[in-house]
């Protein structure tokens, strides 16, 4: 499998050298150059094939001959040795909880396959990779984690200083060995710009061997195809046509989805919900993308002012905003909204949500209320833990803490503060 680069100006590469580059030098997106449909028989028997069998069918075309098959399988079983339960809250609504990986966010999947196929990709050569990685929040630790020891890998993570919560900032700057955490005095639209500015500065590309880590690195994006896989193998059974509502901040997660429906798994719409960082929303208004600086909001993963994938979405419709909108719908909700729907869940349903998936839970609705034919599910894409305070707050009850968040809140947090770019590229150059 061959991919190009969004922008056109830079040459196809093969999914090891997409992987290794992150992002092609022209500072386009890699995309593939084919999708091929797996066939309906497949989407049939999903009931009765394993997570990981699932993952490998969806995943190898797009692997090509990059991985051996035997690798990729090893890989995948590794990847997915945790659950992914849906769980119903109402007759026409469930939700597809993310957060059962060893950081409780949905970034556990993509980032620990793609330190797996860096582990892969280093072992056949020596030079060392430097990947970078931008967080609004749940990124970071899961990059952290999945990368912590992985040989010939060096991880430096950027995060805005004071937006992200205790739980994730600790997750990302307590595990040291390999991984490095820069607390940088802006946004994360900042540290996003300063991680683009290093794969274009020539001065550092040709000392180091630079990579992403965020989801415009296609082995930390495609992998999020599985989510929706494992979710329509669940639902499959009800009689009623499924539709998504996924929280949305950087956009690779609704993307993979839709890369899932491309592959054949039938779903009726998407919804991109959001915060008050409401891009997405508007153009899906007024047809026009106009970015704008981040708002912190109490869903912080989310809190982005421009986000990398939306691109790749426009170019799966190829820029046909008809098409685009059939498929496709986009609401923003306050932090206000937000809170009120954490205490219906809990009163109503007794679920506890996190704020990024009670924003899902809000997209549905709103969708369902027009369209009550659905069956909708939205993802739940953080362990509440993660957000403590806001959650204890809203829903006025404690939340158990698993072991491991306690013993993390007791290590001690590292990071060095950075102010600007040419901070970055000296702590690089280092
Ligand atoms: N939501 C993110 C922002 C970066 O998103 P990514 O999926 O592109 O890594 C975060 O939690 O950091």
């Amino acid at each position: 499998m061959k991919y190009y680069s969004l922008n056109k100006k830079a040459p196809m590469v093969s999914f090891k050298e997409a992987v290794i580059k992150g992002i092609a030098p022209d500072r386009g997106l890699y995309f593939p150059e084919e999708i091929h449909p797996l066939p309906a028989s497949f989407f049939d028997s999903l009931e009765t094939l394993s997570n990981q069998e699932i993952a490998f069918r969806a995943i190898q075309q797009f692997v090509g001959d990059a991985i051996p098959e035997k690798v990729l399988s090893d890989i995948l079983e590794d990847v997915l040795d945790f659950d992914f339960p849906v769980v119903p809250i109402t007759d026409n609504i469930a939700t597809l909880e993310l957060f059962h990986g060893p950081t409780m966010a949905f970034k556990d999947v993509g980032a620990r396959f793609m330190a797996r196929c860096l582990g892969y990709f280093s072992n056949e050569k020596s030079a060392e990779i430097t990947v970078l990685v931008a967080t609004s929040g749940d990124t970071g630790g899961a990059v952290a984690n999945g990368f912590l020891g992985v040989p010939g890998v060096k991880v430096v993570i950027l995060y805005p200083s004071g937006k992200v919560s205790d739980i994730q900032e600790k997750q990302l700057t307590t595990l040291g060995k390999n991984i490095t955490a820069l607390e940088v005095d802006g946004t994360f639209d900042d540290c996003q710009e300063m991680v683009k500015s290093a794969f274009l500065d020539e001065k550092l590309t040709q000392k180091m061997q630079l990579t992403s880590a965020n989801s415009i690195n296609v082995a930390r994006w495609l992998p999020q195809m599985f989510y929706f896989l494992f979710a329509y193998k669940h639902a499959k059974s009800l009689s009623k046509e499924i539709v998504f509502s996924v929280p949305s901040g950087n956009f690779g997660n609704i993307c993979a989805g839709i890369m899932a429906q491309k592959l054949g798994m039938p779903c009726k719409h998407f919804i991109a919900s959001t915060n008050v960082n409401d891009i997405v929303p508007n153009f899906m208004a007024t047809g026009s993308y106009i970015p704008k600086a981040s708002i912190a909001t109490i869903s912080n993963a989310m809190d982005v002012g421009d986000p990398s994938n939306f691109i790749r979405i426009r170019h799966l419709y190829k820029d046909n905003f008809e098409e685009l909108s059939n498929n496709l719908s986009s609401y923003s909700f306050t932090d206000e909204e937000t809170k009120e729907a954490m205490l219906a869940l809990y009163n109503d349903f007794n679920y506890v949500a996190d704020p990024h998936g009670a924003v899902g839970y809000l997209g549905l609705k709103k969708y369902l209320e027009q369209h009550p034919e659905y069956y909708g599910i939205f993802l739940e894409t953080a362990h509440p833990v993660k957000f403590l305070e806001v959650v204890e707050d809203t829903i006025q009850e404690n939340i158990e803490m698993p072991d491991s968040i306690a013993k993390l809140l007791n290590k001690k947090k590292k990071s060095i503060l950075i102010s600007n770019y040419q901070e970055v590229k000296d702590f690089l150059c280092e």
